[in-house]
């Protein structure tokens, strides 16, 4: 990028000399037809691609080159022709709409790459796919690719509030939306666009779920804060529309948060409640405002009843009459209601209540609605079980909302590879249809479904707040494409992009893929605890820092033993689950060890497997984390001079703070344990002595 932010995976460095000659050969000459606005975003996208990796400017013709070497065709298979004849019409029609097909073919004595798809989109993501090929140094003179997303929908959803562009959990910065100057636009969206194409990403949600600050009366509260669910006022739709336009050149869909009391709060309306005509008949008027301004505009994201915001139990209705009101409005113009799961606070035990909530009114929502639902039951903890959900709505679309902001892991500062953690969840197998059942089939191949991610950018150079945080944003979105991807196969990709191939980039992939189990194990002890962070807004960080006498009702410390007990005896969340997996967990024998105290209070000398007691393990596990972030700064710090200093600057000084701030942890759960068991370490580490 030309520009005072980095380049991120879309460096475009000079291809190596073993592939120059043939990618110069194969590509310097590309015909692009002149479809629709996505054709523009792929030209660009090739004369700073071609134009890198080739180093030297691409000839980008309206018509089929003759008499040259070899060229790139890109276009529907219409546009294409004659070129397209070269491949089965009716293979690409059946492709999804995102999907695309390269295929190396012989055209009138030219080696042409054709490039085409059933729709733009396609043409978008199937660009981005050659040019990351050609970034990797890979073969492109012999291609036969046929790619389709496994998940219709891949959304990034942003938390980020109009006022003052704070970022709910955002560790990067302003938000990356100038919501005063909007719809004025600055390149950086159009950046932004780039990089979430790049991946197969094809909507964003613009701001933050939050979209009433709790306790505020409403439209007429006159304060300068202006607040999210404002954005669906009149005056505020043409900052959207411009958005949108952005975002459209690159096959993303543009959705909003929006308030469930919206009639109240945007109008003179007295009500929201869903049942009543005038309601209904509000949210009419506001989407066909919306889609008049914005045809392909994605749809509306809501938090109802939770944490504070508005919703139907308001008026007594259920979920599914809370949503089915907004769907209505949105189903006209092809819209879809993402309604969130994330409810809580009406159990002692958080973790039961989404099930109890949503399992019983499968079926009752409307064709357009997806109900997301986070991936584990408690709130992006370092390793949760995954959600009891998936697998009990078949009759409902399903969204796994994953979080790749950093909240619980470390924030901005701490390197934390997420990707394993989301395939854990993707590959977790329900039982919903018998065995092998994984998440990822469930939300797979079906309309209106797929993976809501919590978004990371900010308006800082570096976009994530941390270098290597970037990865995360590259992971999510080629997982939510392609779920069978392995971790390691995806950071190798992002880190080779962002930092080159060769021993820098080896030790960069070690760091990350050793990263997460290290988070895991100083946040939590590693075998089941979470949700010990700090919880206020004092002098400590909001949920940074340790704080785990706050929450008793989660870890269940006592003087005899640790854990929540989730079985039968307990809060019987165990029991949501299909079996065999609800009696594997039932039974502390068969419960996995890393989930172990989240389904068993367990007393504190009780022996594990390999006959290690709980509080041992605990501590080990602590102390394990820590060592393992010191190896991983070490490594870093050896490849001084090997990257950029600037890059490498910054890593370091984090790497720095990650590891005091991981001892602060291992030092505050160890004394906590030490403090409730009396056991001491065997091993005379402090503070458990
Ligand atoms: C947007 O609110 C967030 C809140 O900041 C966060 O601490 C928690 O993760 O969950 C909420 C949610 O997912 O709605």
């Amino acid at each position: 990028f030309d520009s005072e932010y980095d380049d991120c995976w879309l460096r475009y460095d000079r291809a190596e000399s073993d592939r120059l000659d043939t990618y110069r050969r194969l590509c310097t000459h590309a015909y692009v037809s002149d479809a629709g606005p996505e054709l523009v975003a792929v030209r660009e996208e090739l004369r700073r691609g071609l134009g890198g990796l080739l180093d030297r400017e691409p000839h980008l013709w309206h018509h089929p080159p003759r008499s040259v070497e070899g060229f790139l065709a890109i276009g529907g298979p219409e546009e294409l022709r004659p070129i397209s004849e070269t491949v089965d019409p009716e293979e690409v029609r059946a492709l999804d709409d995102d999907g695309f097909l390269i295929r190396s073919v012989e055209w009138e004595g030219s080696d042409c790459t054709v490039l085409t798809a059933p729709a733009d989109a396609g043409l978008v993501y199937g660009t981005f796919h050659l040019l990351r090929l050609m970034s990797l140094g890979e073969p492109i003179d012999d291609l036969d690719i046929v790619s389709e997303p496994a998940n219709a929908e891949r959304i990034v959803d942003h938390w980020d509030n109009p006022f003052r562009r704070k970022v709910e959990r955002g560790y990067a910065g302003p938000s990356i939306f100038d919501w005063e100057r909007l719809p004025d636009l600055n390149e950086r969206y159009a950046d932004y666009a780039r990089l979430l194409a790049s991946v197969g990403i094809n909507g964003i949600s613009v701001n933050n779920v939050n979209t009433r600050i709790p306790g505020r009366e409403g439209a007429n509260d006159a304060t300068s804060e202006w607040e999210g669910w404002q954005l669906i006022e009149s005056r505020n739709l043409e900052k959207i529309a411009a958005l949108a336009g952005v975002f459209r050149r690159y096959g993303i869909e543009l959705y909003l948060s929006v308030n469930f009391a919206s009639p109240v709060l945007a109008s003179d309306l007295d009500t929201a409640d869903p049942v009543e005509p005038e309601v209904a008949a509000w949210w009419e008027r506001k989407a066909t405002e919306v889609y008049d301004l914005i045809p392909d505009f994605g749809g509306f994201v809501v938090k109802a009843d939770s944490e504070g915001q508005l919703g139907p139990y308001d008026y007594d209705r259920d979920h599914a009459e809370g949503a089915n009101v907004i769907a209505e409005a949105l189903a006209p113009h092809g819209g879809r209601l993402w309604w969130r799961a994330f409810v809580y606070s009406e159990h002692d035990d958080r973790a039961v209540q989404a099930y109890e909530t949503f399992e019983p009114l499968d079926g009752e929502f409307a064709d357009n609605v997806t109900v997301q639902i986070k991936n584990g039951p408690i709130d992006f903890q370092p390793r949760e079980p995954v959600s009891t959900l998936f697998g009990a709505m078949p009759d409902t679309d399903l969204g796994c909302e994953l979080q790749i902001t950093g909240e619980y892991t470390g924030q901005g500062v701490h390197a934390c590879y997420l990707v394993p953690q989301w395939k854990e969840v993707l590959d977790f197998d329900t039982h919903a249809d018998g065995p092998d059942t994984p998440v990822k089939e469930l939300l797979a191949d079906r309309e209106g479904q797929g993976i809501a991610g919590v978004g990371i950018v900010g308006d800082d150079p570096n976009w994530f707040g941390h270098y290597l945080l970037g990865s995360n944003l590259y992971g999510f979105g080629r997982l939510a494409w392609d779920p069978d991807l392995g971790s390691e196969e995806i950071a190798d990709e992002w880190t080779r992009q962002t930092f080159g191939a060769g021993d820098a980039g080896e030790t960069i992939l070690e760091i990350l893929m050793e990263s997460w189990q290290a988070s895991i194990d100083y946040h939590t002890g590693g075998i089941g605890l979470m949700h010990m962070m700090y919880n206020g807004e004092a002098a400590l960080e909001n949920h940074y820092d340790p704080a785990p006498e706050e929450w008793p009702e989660y870890h269940g410390a006592t003087e005899e033993g640790i854990g929540y007990d989730r079985t039968a005896a307990g809060s019987g969340y165990a029991g949501q689950y299909r079996e065999p997996i609800a009696a594997r967990y039932e039974d502390p024998e068969t419960c996995p060890e890393e989930l172990l105290l989240f389904f068993h209070h367990l007393p504190w000398d009780h022996e594990l497997e390999d006959g290690t007691t709980v509080v041992q393990r605990l501590y080990d596990n602590c102390f394990a984390g820590v060592e393992a972030v010191e190896e991983l700064r070490d490594r870093w710090q050896g490849l001084e001079g090997e990257i950029d200093e600037r890059r490498y600057r910054h890593v370091a000084e984090r790497f720095d703070e990650h590891v005091l701030q991981a001892k602060r942890w291992r030092d505050t759960l160890c004394a906590f344990f030490y403090e409730h068991s009396g056991i001491k370490d065997e091993h005379g580490r402090p503070p458990a002595v």
